[in-house]
């Protein structure tokens, strides 16, 4: 297995700013918008995002929730690996707002096409927008696109792209793994 480095911290942290701003730039106030980080690796990008948003940009609170697609899979049926759940947690309406689901990374799209059915138990947001750190190209199975993306990233099938968190994994980075 080689693991060839995509993007150091710096380079990660460079790219949270231009995320945020560009989240201000839409959203000012963040008066009716909600971040929604896909669970388990959108999360940290989600509460980073937040964290940011909220200390260096000054923005008032914003609305944060995890949503947990599992069950919402296409695949999740065909699996052999017994599958883990993780939390969802929405505790607030998402009803007339402006929900922006938060990734790692887009590859297929299934994941986003699951979390775009898994939301609707929570209400008929107004509209819905994606941003991922990670938009590996010409990958789609679906007609899902990013509204913001930190990095686009070919890679071939047989590659993967990790993306690693302080909180999680140490360091900031995003990496190449190809077996
Ligand atoms: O666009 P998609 O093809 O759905 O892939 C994107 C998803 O893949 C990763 O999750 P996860 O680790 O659960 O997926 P993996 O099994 O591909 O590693 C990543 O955190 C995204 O949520
Ligand atoms: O390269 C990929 C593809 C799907 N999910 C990931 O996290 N990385």
């Amino acid at each position: 297995m080689t693991q060839k480095v995509l993007l150091n911290s710096k380079e990660v942290n460079i790219i949270l700013h231009r995320l945020a701003c560009q989240l201000i730039e839409k959203h000012l106030d963040f008066k009716d918008t909600i971040l929604v980080g896909i669970q388990p690796r959108g999360t940290f990008l989600a509460e980073r995002l937040k964290e940011m948003l909220e200390n260096e940009y000054q923005t008032p609170e914003i609305q944060l929730g995890y949503l947990d697609i599992t069950f919402f899979r296409d695949d999740f049926r065909r699996t052999d690996k017994p599958l883990e759940a993780n939390k969802t947690k929405i505790n607030f309406i998402v009803e007339n707002k402006k929900v922006i689901f938060i990734d790692d990374v887009l590859f297929t799209g299934r994941s986003i096409r699951a979390a775009l059915t898994a939301i609707q138990s929570f209400g008929r947001p107004s509209e819905i927008e994606l941003l991922v750190l990670i938009d590996r190209r010409f990958s789609r199975n679906l007609p899902i696109q990013p509204d913001y993306r930190g990095r686009q990233v070919d890679a071939i099938n047989g590659e993967k792209v990790k993306v690693n968190w302080k909180e999680n994994d140490d360091e900031d980075g995003v990496y190449l793994i190809t077996n």
